[in-house]
C-alpha cells in the first residue's frame, strides 16, 4: 500500500471532488485515530494529540502551520498547555477532500517525529 503522506495535495477550488463514502473509508485507514466529525454540516478530520507541555505544543502547532502553509491548505489548531486540536476539511467544498486525509497523515508524521 503506499504511503498516504507522500500523496500530492490538488489545489483547493469550488469545483474540486468530495471524497466519496468509498473513498472516506479507503483513506480514513491510513489515519485511523482521526475521528469524522459532522460540525455546522460539514464532515472534518479531528484529532487530539497531546504534548509534554506547553512548549512541546506550540513547536508541533508551528509544524503543522508550515505543513499547511506549503499545500495553501489551512486546518483549525486550538492550541493548550500539553495539548493541540487539529481539524482539517477543505473550506472550498464545505467537506472532506483526498487532501484532507494527505494533511492527516502528515501532521501524524510530524507528531511521530517528536516523540
Ligand atoms: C485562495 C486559497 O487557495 C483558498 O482559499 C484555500 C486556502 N486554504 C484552504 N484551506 C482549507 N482547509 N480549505 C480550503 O478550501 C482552502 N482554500
Amino acid at each position: 500500500m503506499s504511503d498516504l503522506k507522500e500523496h500530492s495535495c490538488e489545489a483547493c477550488s469550488p469545483d474540486a471532488p468530495k471524497a466519496t463514502d468509498e473513498e472516506k473509508q479507503q483513506l480514513h485507514k491510513d489515519v485511523p485515530d482521526w475521528e469524522i466529525r459532522v460540525v455546522e454540516g460539514e464532515e472534518q478530520l479531528h484529532r487530539l494529540f497531546k504534548l509534554k507541555n506547553f512548549a512541546k505544543a506550540l513547536e508541533f502547532t508551528n509544524k503543522v502551520g508550515d505543513l499547511a502553509e506549503a499545500e495553501d491548505h489551512h486546518p483549525v489548531i486550538v492550541l493548550e498547555y500539553g495539548k493541540v486540536a487539529v481539524s482539517w476539511w477543505s473550506h472550498e467544498i464545505g467537506g472532506l477532500h483526498k487532501n484532507d486525509f494527505v494533511l492527516a497523515a502528515r501532521t501524524d508524521a510530524a507528531f511521530n517525529d517528536m516523540q
